[in-house]
């Protein structure tokens, strides 16, 4: 397994891998590919995509000029889809792009913005469509639980969506999820049910599910098929009667409002904006109310779907703004732009983002530091939700801890990484708290007696889709994880929806995957952040002979502590080769030993000298044992 290589920047690292907590589990192998290194950038700006499909985006004659002072704010609808994965909001995109003509209904195109799956996912974009006497802007939304808060914030710039579920599939835990986020943000919703050609389809029970779960009037609902374009005319009609236009004023003082943002190597850095009032032109030197740093705007126009400068947008429009920032992380989705001259009130909701997964990543050959490093580095210029921070560990030297938003986020950097943590809250007695991120960090038995009021962890609201013969065995999971059942209610005869409080490290790793195994597929989870409970959570040492091994340390709940400690001094003890004195592997809790396991010496006259001695003096723990321990599968552990 160490052959592998791990493809960065498009340059190969043979032998790095990645790593979760510090050292606790190394998974198979790492691949980023090129696609995946730049993951969050927005391919359906298609100036990207063109340099890499050129044969199917060689219609550039198919763009429209678009004279944006023919239309009147009550001429613009801004409008996202909203769906649960799969359900076909690329297909219906693609079609609406074609009923308008912004690209060509040439077949080549099918796809082409579901072609980077992996990056799509929080892909957000605006697709300005003319369509009649409308400017019609379709802003694309995330897909995935880990974006709820850009999900939010790009339905900020939207006054409707159009809520698309499958018709074979019914309502799923992201269609739940994604319509209270809509619903929260008082956004017109038009329900409408996609894959009506499928055999399994059937459109009647969908009506039923979407009625009763969330009361929408379904009396004309439009049943479509995006694929082969049944019903899809109806649509832009509905979303003109229906969704109302923006309501932002040209005369008052500039409030832009940022909702995404990429990085692309020609231009720097592209913000989506919606104009919220006023007016913003190239040459404009504006203003971030979050960071209070200034900009001049040096592009300005709307994605149709390439961008095309039209050198200003006005209150209630939404477009591509280029202005000097050098780097995403400068760009804060939900951050409020103003004239300098003309400072606003931001718009409210705004949170700068926050990882809530981490992983550790060190390269196994140490000269490679420095290429990965560049690496990374460029990495966190594209993605402007990545936390970095340099982590130097004894067995592994120099690395990284990387923050992401969520499982998802961290899979597009790694396929598989088994084991991620997530960070802990330390309260004082005095009232301050203190958030960790690594089990470096825990404080001592000491500290702990002395200072500490209580130890927290992260909680996530959990909803559930599931058909009702697969409960038991669902609700047996969700106990393993130590979640709590806070209620269950009938879709209609057979589907289940049960929320659960489950605490966020429970569901890191291999939740979703058993859920699926446990449900033959058919359960759909989707989650959100309910802060920090208390929680009775330690941390657990590894120590060989009698010195921790710093890179082992992990923080878990008491109750999988006997579990854990055990199954880890195994492991280890069967991978450590043989030493010419014997060595000792405990995992300890404040001192005290859980589990302990000796690896005979290869000579018993050497081990008696040794032993005797200085215990930890001669100890080299092969860095390969590291790894091989890793590889069993030692993340899992706890979850057995
Ligand atoms: N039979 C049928 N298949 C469809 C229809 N619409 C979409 N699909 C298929 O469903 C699959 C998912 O469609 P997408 O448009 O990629 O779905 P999506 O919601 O964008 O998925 P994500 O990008 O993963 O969020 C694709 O294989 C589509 O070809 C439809 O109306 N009928």
């Amino acid at each position: 397994m160490f052959s592998r290589a791990i493809f960065l920047n498009n340059k190969s690292f043979n032998n790095t891998y990645i790593i979760n907590r510090s050292l606790k589990c190394i998974t198979n192998s790492l691949y980023i590919s090129k696609r995946v290194f730049r993951p969050y950038v927005n391919y359906d700006n298609w100036i990207s995509l063109q340099k890499r499909n050129q044969s199917s985006l060689s219609n550039s004659q198919n763009i429209k000029y678009v004279d944006l002072s023919k239309f009147p704010a009550e001429n613009i609808r801004n409008f996202s889809i909203i769906a649960h994965v799969d359900h076909g909001k690329s297909t219906l995109a693609d079609r609406l792009l074609e009923l308008t003509g912004t690209i060509s209904s040439n077949h080549s195109h099918q796809q082409v913005l579901d072609k980077l799956n992996v990056e799509r996912e929080r892909g957000i974009t605006v697709k300005a469509q003319a369509y009649k006497d409308y400017l019609l802007n379709l802003i694309d939304t995330p897909g995935h639980v880990d974006f709820n808060y850009e999900v939010s914030r790009s339905l900020v710039a939207c006054q409707g969506t159009i809520l698309l579920v499958d018709a074979s599939q019914g309502i799923q835990a992201q269609t739940v999820a994604n319509f209270f986020l809509a619903f929260n943000e008082g956004l017109t919703i038009i329900p409408v049910i996609n894959k009506i050609d499928l055999p399994a389809a059937e459109p009647d029970r969908v009506i039923n599910q979407i009625e009763s779960t969330f009361e929408l009037d379904t009396s004309d609902i439009s049943l479509i098929s995006a694929k082969s374009g049944i019903g899809v005319d109806k649509i832009l009609p509905t979303v003109i009667e229906k969704i109302p236009p923006p309501s932002g004023n040209v005369n008052k003082p500039l409030k832009a409002f940022l909702f995404d943002s990429w990085y692309d190597t020609y231009v720097g850095v592209v913000c989506l904006m919606e104009i919220v009032d006023g007016k913003l032109q190239k040459g404009d030197k504006i203003m971030s109310a979050y960071s209070e740093k200034m900009y001049e705007v040096i592009d300005i126009g709307i994605m149709h779907p390439e961008q095309f400068t039209t050198g200003y947008l006005h209150a209630g429009q939404v477009g591509y703004v280029i202005c000097s920032m050098k780097v995403a992380a400068e760009a804060h989705v939900g951050d409020t732009f103003y004239h300098i001259k003309n400072p606003v009130d931001p718009l409210p909701g705004f949170e700068p983002a926050k990882s809530m997964v981490f992983a550790g990543v060190f390269p196994i050959d140490t000269n490679e530091f420095n290429r990965l490093d560049e690496s990374i580095t460029k990495l966190t210029l594209n993605d402007a939700s990545v936390s970095l921070q340099r982590e130097t560990s004894m067995a592994l030297g120099q690395g990284w801890r990387i923050g992401f938003l969520g499982t998802l986020h961290m899979d597009v950097f790694k396929q598989r990484l088994e084991e991620p943590t997530v960070p802990y809250r330390i309260i004082y007695r005095d009232g301050t708290s203190k958030l960790i991120r690594n089990p470096t960090e825990f404080p001592e038995p000491m500290e702990l007696q002395n200072k500490l009021s209580e130890l927290q962890e992260p909680i996530i609201l959990a909803t559930i889709i599931l058909p009702e013969e697969y409960m038991g065995s669902i609700i047996d999971l969700c106990g393993s994880r130590r979640g709590e059942q806070l209620e269950y209610t009938y879709m209609d005869e057979s589907r289940v929806i049960m929320k659960y409080s489950i605490p966020l490290a429970e569901i890191v790793t291999d939740f979703h995957d058993e859920l699926k195994s446990r449900s033959s597929g058919y359960a759909s989870f989707d989650y959100e952040d309910m802060g920090y409970q208390t929680s009775d959570i330690v941390k657990m040492n590894v120590l060989i002979n009698k010195r921790p091994i710093d890179a082992l340390a992990t923080i878990l709940h008491r109750s999988q502590v006997a579990n854990v400690g055990r199954e880890w001094t195994k492991k280890l003890s069967e991978v450590i080769p043989k030493q010419l004195y014997e060595v000792i592997i405990q995992t300890t809790i404040g001192g005290k030993v859980i589990a302990r396991e000796t690896i005979p010496a290869m000579r018993k006259n050497v081990t008696a000298k040794c032993y005797g001695g200085d215990v930890t003096r001669n100890i080299e723990l092969p860095q390969k044992a590291f790894y091989d321990f890793l590889s069993k599968g030692s993340g899992n552990s706890k979850k057995k």
